[in-house]
């Protein structure tokens, strides 16, 4: 435990079961298996101070198509300097523990990486436009891009940011998916913007124009539905309608939301015949100026980040979650195959009744709608 804060749930259980019970209980929550990682990366995660966790999920062997096997790598962290360190400072510590926590994703042989919702201080409950819009930067040219992370490691990269379009003076809440060739292949803008609480995003960006796209990277086509995307099943289905076998969810989530966490993205696999990876970051960042929430309490702070990243297969199951209060990696390997297999034998996809749904759907959005009772 952190202060008095609940590690994880996990945690809990396998300090109160019995082992028999516990082995149960497991299968039952989660029913994957554990990966090895290298020595070296675990001594590094423990010199660096934070948790290594690696899972495994696997796919029956079929006659025509060789195994599609891949690992993901889902980063949290905490924020590293205080927030009212300058700018740079806070920018270039951040980049510095993203760096080394990469590093030990390139030791466990991680393709595909993907950080935390805007990777810099969550300070869009403020309110305030100064000096957070600072941290704003050009998707494709900005310092967080140009850190050369993809290239080095031979990784796909998905790099969250709070974006800044010169061209048109806008702000966006954006993931900038780098190749593994060091390239920018695209970038996803979140979709869906909070009016919830102290979630004021809606101060500081707009809606994302940039629809449901997916890339196609070495190792698998994937897509990114940023934070409170997670809460719209339609959300996902269009990214899995345009071909995503994996849907990351990089997410800066607290309090009220918790109970949610470990079944949205969860049911997103299983309705989708997809992986899905969700990242919650750690910590709880101070303000130098209160803000009023609002339920009108006045805070300094949003409240606990609560972590407890975690990635799920289409068969249902899930890895156990990353800690709830520190820094960590979730090395997951995958047979994308998996999707493939689960769409043949359960068919939700197949089975759903589009032509209907656009058909009502279409009628409803209308002024002149009536529900059909
Ligand atoms: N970052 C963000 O969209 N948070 C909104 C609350 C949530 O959906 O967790």
């Amino acid at each position: 435990m952190s202060g008095s804060e609940l590690e994880s749930l996990e945690k809990v259980l396998e300090s109160h079961l019995p082992e028999p019970e516990l082995r149960e209980v497991k299968r039952l929550l989660f029913g994957k298996r554990k990966l090895d990682f290298p020595a070296c990366a675990v001594d590094a995660a423990s010199e660096r101070d934070f948790e290594l966790k690696a899972y495994r999920f696997e796919a029956a062997q079929e006659q025509l198509r060789p195994p599609r096997r891949i690992r993901v790598g889902l980063i949290q962290h905490r924020i590293v300097l205080p927030t009212d360190a300058p700018v740079l400072d806070q920018v270039n510590a951040m980049h510095n523990r993203i760096g080394e926590m990469v590093e030990v994703a390139a030791m466990c042989g991680v393709n595909v990486v993907c950080f935390q919702e805007t990777w810099m201080p969550f300070a869009f409950c403020t309110r305030e436009k100064e000096p957070w819009t600072e941290f704003a930067e050009s998707a494709e040219e900005g310092n967080t891009t140009r850190f050369q992370l993809a290239k080095k490691y031979n990784m796909v990269v998905i790099s969250p940011i709070l974006e800044r379009d010169e061209l048109h003076n806008t702000l966006w809440n954006t993931a900038v998916v780098i190749s593994n060739s060091g390239n920018v292949l695209g970038k996803s803008r979140k979709n869906h913007i909070p009016r919830i609480g102290d979630f004021n995003e809606s101060t500081y960006y707009m809606e994302g124009d940039t629809g449901h796209k997916v890339f196609q990277t070495q190792f698998g086509k994937i897509a990114v539905n940023i934070c409170y995307g997670r809460h719209h099943p339609l959300n996902w289905f269009m990214y899995s309608l345009n071909g995503a076998e994996i849907i990351f969810n990089p997410s800066a989530t607290v309090g009220a939301l918790e109970p949610m966490w470990p079944i949205e993205a969860r049911n997103a696999a299983i309705a989708n015949h997809c992986f899905t990876c969700a990242i919650n970051r750690v910590g709880t960042e101070h303000f130098k100026s209160e803000f009023t929430s609002g339920d009108g309490q006045k805070h300094h702070d949003f409240g606990l980040f609560y972590g407890s990243s975690y990635v799920a297969a289409p068969d249902g199951n899930r890895t156990p979650g990353l800690s709830r209060t520190s820094d960590g990696l979730l090395v997951v390997e995958m047979d994308l195959n998996l999707n493939r297999q689960i769409s043949d034998k359960w068919s939700f996809k197949m089975t759903g009744r589009y032509a209907e749904y656009a058909e009502e759907l279409a009628k409803a959005i209308r002024h002149d709608f009536k529900p059909n009772i």
